[in-house]
């Protein structure tokens, strides 16, 4: 075997982080029923308002009376409740509705609005408009999970709304880490030889990066005993300091999961790297095997997760063919679309209603969930009970979108792992500048680590997201256009009146700009959102938490009931769409043939 380079660990490390995001998500996909999913259809985009108008015409009356209806009969459709009405919900309707097209689907939604985290912003700025990302922004197109994405926006004939950044674009091949006073050009693509060995040498941020790499091959091999421990301890572990951690990893999962390495799961949120330490004893040696051919004495949860990997790419890969689109998005880094990612829900939703075959209930929260009671006259099929604004209706199967503490709390203690999945939230402030030549540094825009002195960041600012550079053809209006996020984690155990208002945020923003890029014009418009509990937050043991909660799911409701969206297996818009693809997926296939 090769003898790998002192440094391989490190740099591999780095690169997983900042070339492969996706292989920071969640992989591990456990094999029975209560996994998710979905897909499908169709063309143009509603309003927001229009889109609650949609929702309310189409709505049952969803306060009122109680109805108790029959489960299914033995050949009656198939009635389905979907809790959530955020992208994975949709998703999971849109895919029943191609899959099972028989069935009947209730979405039940407790707010007042679709949509969930995607919120996508037209503003006015004189006689033209911006586009403000309140949410998710963008895309990658990476297999597999990122192909499901795409095989809906084929559905839905979305190709011509696409906006492509490439991995050419100065976006893509510049990113920038604030630390500790200034920003600092992640290595990459795009930078000669020269550049990037001056700046691993003279910048602190990577002080300790060699000494770091050249010994983690002779550290020894974690305890067998040890499950699952944070990714600052690993790291620390392996590397033999917290350098690196604290002050590039920690940046990279801000930007992600808004989130506290020394509480995010290594296993869950960094497997790859996790699993090479347990099967090779060091990260060196590990990702010298990687180069190498598959090995085919894998067993066990790795080889299941990379044969469900391997068999929704082929699936996908099979449904795009002959459409443009696997081409258009080849070299993309990231893309989205003219009228941003909630667009594509407005999408999926217009298909939905077109063909009427769904009820949408907004303001409907789901208070209980429980397996019906069988009755001695139809005892033959279990169902789950479903109770929303003193209604109760039986399904003869739920998929839960919403998020898994809410879960938790809708199943009388019967997934107590579920409640631990506890989320953060994070201020979105939008900001649009008259003037075009604001930003010294063109570039994607810059991360702050959790090692920042507090002096340099008061506001607990995140991350700073240079979206003129990062999209372009949302607008009408010329300028400059940033987004300052802050909080996540900084601000775990806030009570409800302890977050900043949304002037306190616009004025945070500012000064965060002001420190760090010299910013001192005012904005010509500002949007300010307070995301409560938006990112769901891995925290060490969340596999072993998922794995009991299936266990609970199956023997509790009988796999009844499915979940999907970003408490589970992933926290990006391709994992969420992909959990809802699955779990239709499974239900169709324990479904009776026509
Ligand atoms: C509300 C803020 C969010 C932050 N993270 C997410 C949201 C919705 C979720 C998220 N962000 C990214 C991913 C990875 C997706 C993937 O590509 O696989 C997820 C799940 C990456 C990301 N983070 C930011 C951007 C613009 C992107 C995508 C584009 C890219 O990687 O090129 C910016 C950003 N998001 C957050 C912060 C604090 C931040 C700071 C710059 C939190």
């Amino acid at each position: 075997m090769p003898r790998p380079l002192p440094e391989h660990a490190v740099a591999t490390l780095l690169k997983q982080c900042f070339k492969h995001p996706s292989c920071q998500r969640i992989q591990q996909r456990s094999a029975n029923t209560t996994l998710l999913s979905h897909r499908t259809v169709n063309t143009f985009s509603l309003s927001r308002q229009r889109r609650k108008d949609v929702a309310k015409a189409t709505s049952t009356n969803s306060i009122g009376r109680t109805i108790s209806t029959d489960a299914k009969s033995e050949d009656g459709p198939q009635k389905i409740a979907i809790l959530g009405g955020g992208i994975s919900g949709i998703a999971a309707a849109h895919y029943i509705s191609r899959d099972l097209p028989n069935a009947e689907v209730t979405i039940y939604e407790g707010s007042d609005r679709l949509g969930g985290w995607m919120k996508s912003q037209r503003v006015d700025v004189g006689d033209k408009t911006v586009l403000f990302e309140q949410g998710p922004r963008s895309l990658r197109p990476n297999p597999p999970a990122g192909l499901v994405t795409l095989d809906i926006i084929n559905n839905l004939g979305l190709e011509s709304n696409l906006l492509v950044t490439s991995k050419d674009s100065v976006a893509a091949q510049s990113r920038f880490v604030y630390y500790p006073d200034h920003l600092v050009r992640m290595p990459g693509p795009g930078q000669d030889l020269y550049t990037m060995l001056w700046t691993l040498m003279s910048e602190p941020i990577f002080k300790g990066l060699f000494k770091s790499g050249a010994f983690e091959i002779s550290r020894p091999r974690r305890p067998s005993s040890l499950q699952d421990e944070s990714i600052g301890s690993f790291l620390k572990r392996r590397l033999g300091s917290s350098n690196i951690g604290d002050n590039i990893v920690s940046a990279v999962f801000h930007g992600i999961y808004a989130g506290d390495i020394h509480r995010l799961s290594m296993k869950s949120l960094m497997s790859k790297l996790w699993e090479w330490e347990g099967e090779h004893g060091n990260l060196s040696e590990g990702a010298v095997a990687a180069m190498q051919p598959p090995q085919a004495h894998k067993i066990g949860e790795i080889a299941t997760r990379h044969h469900k990997d391997t068999r929704l790419r082929k699936e996908m890969e099979q449904r795009l063919k002959g459409s443009d689109l696997a081409e258009r998005v080849h070299d993309a880094s990231v893309y989205t679309l003219k009228s941003g990612l909630e667009g594509l829900l407005d999408a999926m939703v217009t298909k939905l209603v077109v063909n009427g075959k769904i009820t949408l209930k907004t303001k409907a929260p789901v208070t209980n969930l429980e397996l019906a009671s069988l009755s001695s006259e139809k005892p033959i099929r279990a169902q789950i009970t479903v109770f929303s604004n003193s209604n109760t209706i039986n399904y003869d199967h739920v998929i839960s979108t919403i998020s898994a503490v809410q879960l938790s709390s809708i199943t009388s203690n019967k997934l107590p792992t579920l409640k631990d999945i506890r989320s953060v939230t994070v201020m979105v402030v939008n900001l649009f500048f008259a003037d075009q030549h604001l930003l010294r540094e063109p570039g994607f825009g810059y991360l702050i680590p959790q090692s920042i002195s507090y002096d340099q960041n008061p506001e607990c600012a995140l991350g700073v997201v240079f979206d003129t550079y990062s999209c372009f053809g949302q607008d009408t209006a010329t300028g400059t256009k940033i987004t300052v996020m802050i909080g996540g984690h900084w601000w775990d155990g806030f009570r409800d009146d302890e977050y900043p208002t949304e002037s306190e945020g616009e004025n945070m923003a500012r000064a965060i700009l002001k420190r760090h890029l010299q910013i001192d014009a005012a904005p010509e418009k500002v949007l300010v959102g307070l995301q409560k509990d938006c990112i769901p937050q891995y925290e060490v043991g969340h596999e072993a938490r998922i794995k009991q909660a299936n266990a609970d799911l199956l023997y509790h409701f009988k796999g009844k009931v499915s979940v999907a969206g970003s408490s589970y297996h992933g926290v990006g818009v391709n994992d969420c769409v992909r959990s809802a693809y699955e779990a239709v997926r499974t239900l169709k296939e324990q479904s009776p043939g026509p």
